[in-house]
């Protein structure tokens, strides 16, 4: 079979299949989950990569929210392989995978990221159709129950923000906010992959009040920016995402860190707009390696003190 490419973005149905081959190449440290289906009956996979059959403490990471950014399921796929090509190699790597458990879920919202390869480039939304307007689509980054569609969202089907008929009512969601609720315990970590701005954000996103564990989040992203930073000195900024970028509620982060998950962040990855959500596949590359090392900085201040 062709070798799998990850430095190409790759439509839904060899990503799907990914998921089943790259789960039987590593049985040891990569099983497939199935944790709903989208609003078009699409299955929602889960990987679960690590060495621990029982999640001690995990790591939950959220690709794809947004449709048209490709480069969020690209780096998804590319941590996945960082991890199965390193295990035994890389010795921080290695460390990780013999401590933490990983949930990587590749695409969120698989009907919106089909939706992007098929007819809209620049779809953000899924593809469900809650309104008596012709509008489809809900922002299921404004789909949460956390403050739900009070700040920086809309309750107009045709926005690009729509919050949704009701909090967790589009089936995306609640296949998350569920997984996520049944595995409290473990998950002391939520990763949520976007593009474009080139920020690493953390809460809140729907107030400007500062989060109570405020200088800690600062700290932990401002080294991870550092180590984003020190491969190809990629220029970050980083800090609460409502003076950073713009408020917003019931985005997937700010939820889950009032559910108690406390090291909560939002990544905006490259660029700063020369292409946007089009990023060249010829950048996949030096996106996710620099973006590796942020992951495995933030992962490694899980080890030590979670
Ligand atoms: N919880 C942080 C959410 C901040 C805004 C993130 C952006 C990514 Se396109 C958005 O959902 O509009
Ligand atoms: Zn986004
Ligand atoms: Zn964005």
């Amino acid at each position: 079979n062709r070798r799998y490419s990850y430095s190409k973005y790759n439509k839904w149905e060899k990503i799907v299949a990914w998921t089943a081959n790259i789960a039987a190449k590593y049985p040891k440290l990569v099983s497939r989950i199935q944790i709903g289906t989208t609003t078009e009956e699409r299955p929602m996979y889960l990987l679960k990569v690590g060495k621990q059959r029982s999640a001690k403490n995990a790591i939950f990471i959220d690709c794809g929210i947004h449709a048209r950014e490709w480069i969020s399921p690209a780096f998804c796929q590319w941590f996945v392989k960082e991890a199965t090509k390193t295990y035994g190699k890389d010795k921080l790597m290695t460390k990780l995978l013999n401590s933490l458990t990983f949930y990587i879920l590749p695409v969120l919202n698989i009907d919106g990221y089909v939706w992007t390869w098929t007819a809209d480039r620049m779809w953000r939304k899924n593809r469900s159709n809650s309104s008596n307007t012709n509008c489809i689509g809900t922002d299921l980054n404004r789909n949460f129950d956390v403050q739900w569609c009070s700040i920086g969202s809309s309750n107009k089907a045709c926005s690009e923000v729509y919050c949704g008929p009701a909090a967790e009512s589009e089936k995306e969601t609640k296949a998350v906010a569920n997984f996520i609720r049944n595995n409290i315990q473990s998950i002391k970590a939520y990763l949520s992959f976007h593009s474009y701005s080139q920020m690493l954000l953390y809460p809140y996103s729907y107030t400007y009040e500062l989060a109570p564990t405020h200088e800690e989040l600062n700290d932990v992203a401002k080294a991870a920016v550092g180590a984003l930073s020190s491969l190809y000195r990629t220029n970050y900024t980083y800090g609460p995402a409502a003076s950073t970028i713009y408020p917003t509620s019931g985005s997937s982060a700010d939820w889950a860190y009032d559910k108690g998950i406390k090291y909560s962040f939002t990544f905006e990855l490259r660029d700063r707009g020369k292409y946007g959500f089009l990023l060249p596949e010829y950048l996949i590359k030096s996106t996710c390696k620099e973006t590796m090392l942020a992951v495995k900085n933030i992962s490694s201040y899980i080890l030590r003190y979670v």
